[in-house]
C-alpha cells in the first residue's frame, strides 16, 4: 500500500492550535476529500503534506516513505512527489499551456526516445488525458476558467506524482460549470490511477466526487468513511447538519428503541438510555395516503398533510403527526403532489441516529436548511 497517512499530526501557530492530533489516510489510487468549514484547518493540512509547512508532531507518510515526523524530519517539498492544483489564478500567465505543463518535469525528461523527448511526450499525454488535446500552443488567457483548471491538474500530473491535492479547486468557477467538471476531474483522477485529496468545504462536492470523506471540525477528524457512511451514518448531530438536510425530533430510548412522535424507531447509534434527539434524513419519512392504506394495517403512525411545497423534480412534504404537535419535512415524488389535510400513514425506513448531550449539539457549522420539527 502506499496511499497517503496522516498519524497524529499536531500544529500550532505560536500560541494558537490548529491541528490538534489529525489521523487521516487515503488508500493508494482512490479520491479522498478532507471536508470541513472554513478555519478548521483543512489548508493547514495540506500545507503540511506538501511540506510547505513543519510539523510539531506526528508523522506523514505515503506507504512506507516517511514525509515528515516530529519536529525532526521534513523532505523537502519538490522532494516529496506530491502535486498541488491551487484554488485559482493557478497557471503562469506568460507561459504556453505546454510550457504551464512542462513547468515540473525535470532533467529527466529531456531524454530523448523514438526522436522525441520524453517530456514533450508526456505534454501530450497528460494534456489528452484531461481533454486538451491541441491545444499546447494557447495561452492561458485564450482559455476558459474550466479549461485553465484542466491545465492546472495536467501540470500537477504530468511529474507522476506518488499524490496529488486539489485545494478548493472548483471554488472560481460558476456553479453550472463545477459539477460537469468535478465529474470530469474524478475520471482523469481514476484514469490516472493516481491517489488524490480534494479539500473543500463543500459537502455535496465531496460526497458526490471522492470514494471517501474525513471530515474535520475545529483541527480533528471527526469521522472518516464512504460519502454514504458519512451521510446516512453521521457521528453527530453536527455532522449530520453540515452534510444535509435533517429532521430532529425529541426522543426517549427504552429496550424496545427510540421512542418519539413517529413511532418506535431503531436506532444505529449506542446512546445512552434516556432522553436525547432523533436525527434523520428528511428522505428517509415515508407516508402512504391513508386511503390506499388497508383498514386493518397498523404499522406507522396516522398524521395529515400540513403544506406542500414545488422543488421542481419533487415535492417537498410537510407531515403533522396526529396528537403530538410535531411536524416533520419528508420529500415526495408523487404526482400529483398530495392535497393539504390528506390523511397520511407516516413511517421511517430503516435506522434512525439517536444522540444525547453534546453530540446532539449542533456546533452552529451547519450550511443547510435545518428542519427542527415543530409545533403546529
Ligand atoms: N501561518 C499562520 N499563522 C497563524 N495562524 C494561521 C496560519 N495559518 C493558518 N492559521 C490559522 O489556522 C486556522 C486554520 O486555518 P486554515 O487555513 O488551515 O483553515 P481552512 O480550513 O483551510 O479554512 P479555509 O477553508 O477558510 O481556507 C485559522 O484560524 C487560521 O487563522
Amino acid at each position: 500500500m502506499s496511499g497517503l497517512v496522516v498519524e497524529g499530526a499536531e500544529k500550532s501557530f505560536g500560541r494558537t492550535g490548529v491541528l490538534h492530533g489529525v489521523d487521516m489516510s487515503v488508500p493508494e489510487g482512490s479520491l479522498g476529500a478532507l471536508l470541513g468549514p472554513s478555519g478548521c484547518g483543512k489548508t493547514t493540512l495540506l500545507r503540511l503534506v506538501a511540506g510547505f509547512e513543519r510539523l510539531d508532531s506526528g508523522t506523514i507518510r505515503i506507504g512506507e516513505r516517511v514525509l515528515a515526523q516530529g519536529r525532526g524530519s521534513h523532505v523537502r517539498p519538490e522532494r516529496r512527489g506530491v502535486g498541488v492544483v491551487p484554488q485559482e489564478g493557478a497557471l503562469f500567465p506568460h507561459m504556453s499551456v505546454a510550457r504551464n505543463v512542462a513547468f515540473g518535469l525535470g532533467r529527466g525528461w529531456r531524454e530523448r526516445v523514438g526522436g522525441r523527448t520524453r517530456r514533450r511526450a508526456r505534454i501530450e499525454e497528460v494534456l489528452e488525458l484531461v481533454g486538451l488535446t491541441g491545444y499546447a500552443a494557447r495561452m492561458p488567457y485564450e482559455l476558459s476558467g474550466g479549461q485553465q483548471q484542466r491545465v492546472a491538474l495536467a501540470r500537477a500530473l504530468a511529474p507522476e506524482p506518488a499524490l496529488i491535492m486539489l485545494d478548493e479547486p472548483f471554488n472560481a468557477l460558476d456553479p453550472a460549470l463545477r459539477s460537469g467538471l468535478r465529474e470530469e476531474v474524478r475520471q482523469v483522477l481514476h484514469t490516472a490511477g493516481v491517489t488524490a485529496l480534494l479539500v473543500t468545504h463543500d459537502p455535496e462536492e465531496a460526497l458526490s466526487t471522492a470514494d471517501s470523506v474525513a471530515l474535520m471540525r475545529e483541527g480533528e477528524i471527526m469521522q472518516s468513511g464512504t460519502p454514504r457512511e458519512v451521510y446516512e451514518r453521521p457521528g453527530d448531530a453536527g455532522l449530520a447538519k453540515y452534510l444535509g438536510e435533517t429532521v430532529v425530533i425529541p426522543g426517549e430510548l427504552g429496550s424496545a428503541g427510540v421512542e418519539c412522535a413517529l413511532g418506535t424507531l431503531v436506532p444505529y447509534t449506542e446512546g445512552q438510555r434516556g432522553e436525547g434527539s432523533v436525527v434523520l434524513r428528511p428522505e428517509r419519512i415515508e407516508f402512504d395516503l391513508a386511503d390506499e392504506v388497508p383498514a386493518d394495517f397498523d404499522g406507522g403512525v396516522p398524521g395529515r398533510v400540513a403544506d406542500v411545497v414545488f422543488a421542481g423534480h419533487d415535492s417537498v412534504v410537510y407531515l403533522a403527526v396526529d396528537g403530538s404537535g410535531t411536524r416533520v419535512r419528508a420529500r415526495s415524488h408523487r404526482h400529483p403532489a398530495p392535497a393539504i389535510g390528506a390523511r397520511v400513514r407516516i413511517r421511517v425506513s430503516g435506522e434512525v441516529a439517536f444522540f444525547t448531550g453534546e453530540a446532539a449539539r449542533a456546533h452552529g457549522w451547519e450550511t443547510r436548511p435545518t428542519v427542527t420539527a415543530g409545533h403546529s
